[in-house]
């Protein structure tokens, strides 16, 4: 398991690079796992798309209920044990592309962006304070600011140097909620150490705070009959890929791993609103491959790479993995690349679906910032 201090959301681009390979058996990473004829036969027989008949963006895959009673699988032809033993050395697992999901959700939000302002003429805003000199951090609000562009919402910046005082970050959150043009205001994560994350965080008007880390807006998350204003957006995306990928949450069991502010805990809680059974797998867990090997659906969110072995997986198991990792890679022109923390080509071969690292959830964090932002602007301004 993770040490404590690797237990974060997503590392950066700018941390330590580390090698971090996948198996631990003699093969390499990038080698395909021959699986048992066992394993390979019942993962062929269920690759368990849990699919909603309803909405199915996976149009190819013919769907046909399961021998389980309870669920609904999503099969392409069976093929004879025999052929199935073959076909486990190839990576099965749909792919589930936050890319593409995102740039559909980024051009709704465009939409619903001028038809407010034709009627309104209101344009929504989004106000982002970056303190500090951090690269990623930097890429990230120059992505967010590019994306508001693009989908027409106005953009906002305060950039504070590195040694800015709390009370100058807290003054620039006062303007900001007093601010009309403003409809949602974020503070990018994390902060300088001599800034209380706390205080800032919840100096944020409930009504603009797109990001959710509003104490009353996480509070009323984790409530039964109580609803946030805002949800966090990484977990929001975690579960709208879910969703738009048909996977059935309901009853299901759920492994969250990593318990962060900002990804694992409100995970956690949106899938025990999805009516899912949930265990958080954290730092001071014994045996957290015990716990992951019983879920239906893994959301990881640690920042180990590779931490995820294909032996922790459940044959159809979902994944949805959240970690950006940077390895060291001499074949690439940056000298890394980017790996989640789930051992990819391993879980392509026993998982039924699985988000790819880059292009899986990343894309999906801006693109609920800005379905947060238009949100915002359409309850402040009565629109619907
Ligand atoms: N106030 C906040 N701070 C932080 C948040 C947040 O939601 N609110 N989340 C992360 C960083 N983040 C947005 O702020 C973010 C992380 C990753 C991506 C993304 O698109 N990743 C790409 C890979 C990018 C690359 O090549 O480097 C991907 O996974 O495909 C977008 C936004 C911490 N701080």
């Amino acid at each position: 398991m993770a040490s404590p201090s690797s237990m974060t959301t997503t590392s950066s681009t700018t941390s330590k690079l580390v090698f971090s390979g996948c198996s631990t058996s003699s093969s390499s990473s990038s080698s395909p796992r021959l699986l048992p004829l066992t394993t390979a036969t019942t993962s062929s027989k269920c690759r368990a798309f849990h699919f909603h008949r309803r909405f199915n963006p996976l149009r190819h895959v013919h769907l046909r209920p399961c021998k389980n009673p309870t669920t609904v699988f999503a099969q392409t032809i069976s093929p004879p044990s025999f052929i199935a033993a073959a076909m486990a050395t190839e990576p099965s697992a749909k792919v589930i592309d936050g890319k593409r999901v995102a740039k559909e959700i980024r051009e709704e939000v465009a939409a619903g962006v001028s038809k407010m302002k034709e009627a309104l003429g209101v344009v929504p805003g989004l106000a982002v304070i970056l303190v500090g000199d951090r690269k990623d951090s930097a890429t990230y609000v120059r992505n967010k600011k590019k994306a508001c562009e693009d989908a027409g919402i106005k953009s906002f910046e305060a950039c504070l140097p590195k040694d800015a005082t709390e009370e100058e970050v807290l003054k620039h959150i006062s303007s900001f909620n007093n601010d009309p043009a403003v409809h949602g205001i974020l503070v990018q994560l994390p902060l300088p150490s001599h800034i209380n994350e706390q205080n800032v965080l919840n100096a944020v008007c409930i009504e603009k705070d797109v990001d959710g880390f509003h104490p009353l807006n996480i509070g009323r998350l984790a409530m039964r009959d109580r609803e946030p204003l805002f949800v966090p957006c990484t977990p929001k995306g975690c579960i709208e890929l879910l969703h738009r990928y048909g996977v059935v949450i309901k009853g299901k069991r759920a492994v969250v791993i990593g318990r962060s502010n900002i990804v694992g805990m409100p995970a956690a809680l949106l899938l025990q609103r999805e009516d899912a059974t949930v265990s958080v797998v954290h730092s001071r867990t014994k045996n957290p491959e015990e716990f992951t090997r019983e879920a239906d659906i893994i959301i990881s969110a640690v920042g180990q790479a590779n931490m995820v072995k294909g032996s922790w997986i459940k044959p159809g198991a979902v994944i949805i993995d959240v970690g950006i990792n940077p390895v060291e890679d001499s074949e690439s022109p940056r000298g890394y690349r980017l790996v989640g923390d789930v051992c990819y080509d391993e879980a392509r071969q026993i998982a039924s679906a699985i988000t790819p690292v880059p292009g899986g959830v990343g894309p999906m964090t801006i693109a609920m910032l800005l379905s947060n932002t238009l949100t915002s602007a359409k309850r402040i301004h009565n629109f619907n």
